[in-house]
């Protein structure tokens, strides 16, 4: 469905993007997903044809689109500032693109209508932008979206700006709404939550690069790299070089999630008690070992055990890395 074949974009001496291979198949939706200034908006803006690529392809359904300008390009993408006009009511920002498309005002009405309750904005029809909440304006802007039935939906951080149960609310949504219209799309976060439940498959993104794709939990399960392994996971990984409290080789680095560490009286890893964060549901655990090596633990809530404390660890699951390269082994 879209193809991107060693897409490459500068600004200046800023590589954005650097030679991004990646296909996106039909009705997938694919996260897009990386620290800031990783280029995820750069690459969401040339599919769009927003911006140029100095090198490499765009293509969609087989076909180059360099020389297709935006409006004819069969895709739809909503920002994370919503983008809506202000001078227009929910309907007149509705309505607008198919108005300028010719469709006739009953029709428009209709569609404007059925797009409005999907989203469940039914009721806000008559209100103005700065009449809404940030979670109102944001559902605005995906019933247009929707509105232009596109082929390809392009969501640059459409939930970055809702408060954490709202985001939680419209993330829900947007997966229903996509299990239902199967339309392909790329999606940018830099929320590691909606990256890994959202996705039929994530991108990892560093510096302008691709680091892994894969299937969320796969990803998760066997990340390709130390940088993959520290930025998919929260606490990230613990990572150990050379030989440390964890054993191995003094060229390998072994890495250890939270979750996979558990406080066993007869664990081989003595440590400290630093702190213990009781989140409710869980508790995150920070031990520090003889020879200083930080572990972040995870366990069940109330673990029965407090700062000061001198607790054993056994790992459960160990990664390794190469220790110069940082690629897994
Ligand atoms: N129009 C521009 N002019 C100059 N530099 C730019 C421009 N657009 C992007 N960049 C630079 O390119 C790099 C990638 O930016 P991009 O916005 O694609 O990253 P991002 O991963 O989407 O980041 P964020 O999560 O912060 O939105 C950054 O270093 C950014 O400063």
């Amino acid at each position: 469905m879209i193809r991107l074949e060693g897409l490459t974009r500068s600004y200046g001496r800023t590589t954005a993007v650097d030679g991004v291979d990646l296909e996106v198949r039909a009705g997938e939706l694919v996260t897009l997903v990386g620290p800031s200034g990783s280029g995820k908006s750069t690459i969401l803006r040339l599919i769009a044809g927003l911006d140029r690529p100095d090198g490499g392809r765009v293509l969609v359904d087989g076909v180059d689109v360099a020389g297709v300008p935006p409006h004819r390009r069969a895709v739809a993408m909503v920002f994370q500032d919503y983008a809506l006009f202000p001078h227009l009511t929910v309907h007149g920002n509705l309505t607008f693109g198919l108005r300028v498309r010719r469709v006739r005002r009953a029709e428009a009405d209709r569609r404007a209508r059925a797009a409005a309750d999907r989203l469940g904005i039914g009721d806000l029809l008559d209100r103005y932008p700065d009449q809404m909440s940030g979670g109102q304006r944001q559902r605005v802007a995906l019933a247009r979206a929707l509105l232009r039935d596109p082929s390809v939906y392009l969501l640059d951080e459409p939930l970055a700006s809702l408060d954490a149960p709202l985001r939680f609310a419209t993330r829900a949504d947007l997966l229903a709404l996509h299990r239902e219209l199967r339309t392909t799309t790329v999606h940018v976060t830099h929320d590691q939550h909606e990256a890994m439940t959202l996705g039929d498959r994530v991108v990892v993104l560093a510096d302008g690069r691709v680091r892994q794709v894969g299937p969320p939990q796969q990803v998760y399960d066997e990340p390709a790299d130390t940088f993959v392994a520290g930025f998919l996971g929260s606490p990230p990984m613990n990572l150990v070089t050379g030989g440390g409290v964890l054993g191995g080789d003094p060229d390998v680095t072994l890495g250890v999630r939270p979750e996979d560490l558990t406080l066993d009286g007869e664990g081989p890893v003595a440590a400290t008690l630093e702190a213990v964060e009781a989140l409710g549901s869980e508790a995150i655990l920070l031990t520090r070992c003889p020879d200083g090596t930080r572990l972040t633990v995870r366990t069940g809530p109330r673990p029965g055990v407090a700062p000061g404390d001198e607790v054993r660890l056994r790992a459960d699951r160990l990664h390794r890395f190469d220790a110069a390269t940082g690629r897994r082994r």
